[in-house]
């Protein structure tokens, strides 16, 4: 073995003492074992060329090379997908989570293609009827129109109905005339708008026989497809720097009384006719908001994969790195030895398995409502719009923080660029704010928890995922204290059921005391926040518990003690981080909480052997988890090194402002 290839020996050692198969748990995070062998029939398609490797860092270019280069590597990925991946996967697998992730090998920002897979295709497929797919689908699919999705303006983000863009009907053209008539009606946001888009999804307030009927989704060509030129009428541009996503273009985006064919309207929810006439959406007032609630489904798998990436590179770092001492001349441990480095990072590995089979789970759901829909019933929808909405805005939010906690439990090191750390916090913390900020997805998930409330007061049954709320009015008191998975479960959803209870006794009391309805609701907000987070905690905790139990039915005996070892480590983590929850909503005792605090340090010691053969479960290819501190082999040191001989520079051995600046300085008299 070459020093190149040889792997750390710490990190060998940990993985001789791991015991416990790890492809089986590769085949659960992954959906099973065919999925797992198809990913890697992917990624060794997609990846074998070297494609990603930059000569120079991305973050050493300037803004305009560093856009060039992105969309270089973009349309080699493309190509690679065109031509040799969906050869074998099929057309069906073009939006799929596997091929995103594999192109985080080529990209450490963002590919400026991502909004049109991500969101421009989902909303031709989601929102246009059969005959406008045939028309925009195929054309998109190959990449012979590139597209974006204009939702936000500069005034308006969250508040959809406030969006100020105007799509006004000319029935004697047969047109629709788009119009941004204020400063703060203009586009901004939308990913590949600036530079890479010719065609976007524009959502515009819909004006027709003089009657405005709300905002409404329409495919618009903003550049030319041979000059990429903007076409007249037309004004955009990108926004500028940001935190993450600068490779993105994220753009602004402007109209003077542009026209386009009425067949542009997307038509699957409600038509306007020749001669101008509106046909309302006959089944639900928000189908035209799907595109979002397919997003906010599939950030939750995004959210699981970015934190195990992280996870992945912060335990492998943690098992090569050795620091200070435990006794006087005693070896320097690792820093994985370290109980507070494991309560950093054996939570972050047990919240990217709850993640993963939760949003496998929501997909699942998602699915069968759209099933549903297709059939006519549309029943279903307010439950996946608030398990949707709450979901993401936790995976996102604990995603975020759990990996600036990967990146401390680094030190200094995780603050290098080359360590992709700061990559993924930038790109994960814009989750929480994007497809709906973290409080207002919250607060929609509060409309229907209080209505459920209320059904259930009056005795109704409510559906699946707040079915506790039936058990809340027939048991009497707190809720008994029972520290097993399925007890402590009980408890979390006690705690959301009081939560919730508490929210409408607060509201009743201020309506009763003179206030109206709105004003009683927004007093209540940070009230209702919490119960919301109480909810989805406990939708976490009960999905996660259950799938476990259900995917390790026939697990090898290992393999079922270590995941459920990580299921309980999770499920104490959070009691002991709910103790005052738990106090005032069930009859947990000082000694109970004691009990907990010790099962959660002896869940550490338990999983410590088996935490490096967990990350490598997760299965990154080091080409994708692009990390100094990361890779499969822990030659930590080496590539830090490596890299700094990218570094421009250090090209010279003396700079020229050394010449132009410096030394001048260094002569002049004080
Ligand atoms: C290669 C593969 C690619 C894969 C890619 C994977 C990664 C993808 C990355 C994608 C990157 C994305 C980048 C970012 C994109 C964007 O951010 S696009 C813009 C997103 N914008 C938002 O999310 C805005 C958030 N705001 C809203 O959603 C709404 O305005 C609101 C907050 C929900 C309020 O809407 P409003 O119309 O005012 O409704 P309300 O009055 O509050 O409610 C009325 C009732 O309607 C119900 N409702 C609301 N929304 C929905 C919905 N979506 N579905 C069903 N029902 C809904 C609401 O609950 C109310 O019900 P009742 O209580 O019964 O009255
Ligand atoms: C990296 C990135 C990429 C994006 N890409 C796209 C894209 O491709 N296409 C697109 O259309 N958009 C895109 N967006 C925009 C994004 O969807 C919005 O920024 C997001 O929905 C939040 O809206 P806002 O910016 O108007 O925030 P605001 O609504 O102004 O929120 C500001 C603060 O006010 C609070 N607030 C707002 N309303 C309420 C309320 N009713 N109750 C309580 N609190 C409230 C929020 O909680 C938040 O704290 C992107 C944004 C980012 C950061």
């Amino acid at each position: 073995m070459t020093s190149k290839n040889k792997i750390n020996e710490d990190l060998a050692n940990e993985r001789r003492k791991c015991n416990f198969n790890i492809e089986e748990v590769t085949y659960i995070l992954d959906g099973g074992k065919e999925k797992t062998l198809q990913r890697k029939k992917i990624e060794d398609v997609a990846l074998n060329g070297g494609a990603s490797v930059d000569d120079i860092p991305e973050e050493y270019l300037s803004a305009r090379e560093r856009y060039e280069n992105a969309i270089r590597k973009s349309c080699i990925y493309t190509n690679i997908v065109k031509n040799e991946v969906l050869e074998i996967t099929g057309i069906e697998n073009y939006g799929s989570p596997v091929l995103r992730r594999t192109g985080d090998a080529f990209f450490k920002d963002i590919s400026p293609f991502m909004l049109h897979l991500g969101m421009f295709v989902p909303s031709i497929i989601g929102q246009c009827t059969a005959e406008q797919q045939a028309t925009w689908l195929p054309r998109a699919l190959d990449m012979k129109i590139i597209g974006a999705y204009a939702q936000t303006e500069l005034g308006h983000g969250t508040f959809i109905r406030g969006l100020e863009t105007t799509a006004t009907y000319d029935p004697e053209t047969e047109e629709f005339v788009l119009h941004s008539p204020t400063i703060t009606s203009y586009k901004w946001w939308a990913g590949g708008l600036g530079r890479t888009a010719n065609h976007c999804t524009v959502v515009a307030q819909l004006y027709t026989q003089g009657k405005c009927h709300g905002t409404h989704l329409f495919i618009v060509q903003i550049r030319d497809l041979e000059t990429h030129m903007p076409l007249p009428g037309v004004k955009v541009g990108e926004i500028g720097p940001r935190m993450g996503f600068n490779t993105a273009d994220n753009g602004f985006l402007g109209f003077n009384n542009y026209r386009i064919p009425r067949m542009n309207m997307m038509m699957k929810n409600a038509q306007v006719l020749k001669d101008g006439t509106y046909v309302k959406a006959a089944r639900h007032g928000k189908l035209t908001y799907g595109t979002m609630v397919f997003v906010r489904v599939t950030l939750v798998g995004e959210a699981s994969f970015n934190l195990a990436k992280a996870v992945t590179i912060a335990v492998r770092y943690s098992a090569v790195r050795r620091q200070s001492e435990l006794r006087p001349g005693s070896i320097e441990p690792q820093i994985l030895d370290y109980p507070t480095q494991q309560h950093k990072l054996f939570i972050c590995i047990a919240t990217a398995h709850a993640f993963q089979l939760t949003a496998s789970w929501l997909w699942n759901t998602f699915t069968a409502v759209q099933a549903e829909m297709k059939k006519g019933n549309v029943d279903t929808l307010p439950e996946l719009h608030a398990l949707s909405s709450c979901l993401k805005a936790l995976s996102t939010s604990d995603a975020t923080a759990y990996i600036e906690q990967c990146r401390f439990a680094c030190g200094g090191h995780g603050y290098m660029l080359s360590s992709n750390l700061p990559f993924l916090y930038a790109f994960v913390v814009a989750t929480r704010t994007y497809e709906g900020d973290y409080t207002v997805l919250l607060l929609q998930t509060a409309r229907f928890l209080v209505k459920a409330w209320e059904q259930a007061e009056s005795g109704k049954v409510v559906t699946p995922t707040v079915a506790y709320l039936n058990r809340h009015f027939t048991t009497n008191g707190k809720m008994i204290w029972d520290n097993s998975p399925e007890g402590i479960i009980r408890v979390f959803q006690s705690v959301a059921a009081g939560k919730i209870s508490l929210c409408v006794r607060s509201i009743r009391n201020r309506i009763t005391s003179g206030m109206d309805h709105e004003d009683a609701w927004l007093m209540t907000t940070v009230q209702l926040v919490n119960a919301a987070e109480a909810h989805c905690r406990s939708v976490i905790l009960h999905t996660y518990w259950n799938e476990i139990v259900r995917l390790t039915k026939h697990s090898s005996d290992n393999v079922k003690t270590v995941l459920n070892q990580l299921v309980m480590l999770y499920l104490t983590y959070w009691a002991l981080e709910r103790t005052g929850d738990l106090l005032r909503y069930s009859t947990i005792s000082e000694n109970d909480i004691d009990l907990l605090q010790r099962q959660y340090e002896e869940l550490l010691v338990k999983i410590r052997p088996n935490a490096v053969g967990l990350v490598d479960a997760f299965d990154i290819r080091d080409e994708i988890l692009q990390s100094t501190l990361g890779s499969y082999d822990g030659r930590v040191y080496e590539r830090l090194m490596e890299e700094v001989q990218k570094n421009p520079l250090n090209k010279e051995p003396v700079d020229p402002s050394f010449h132009k600046y410096l030394k001048p300085l260094m002569k002049s008299k004080i």
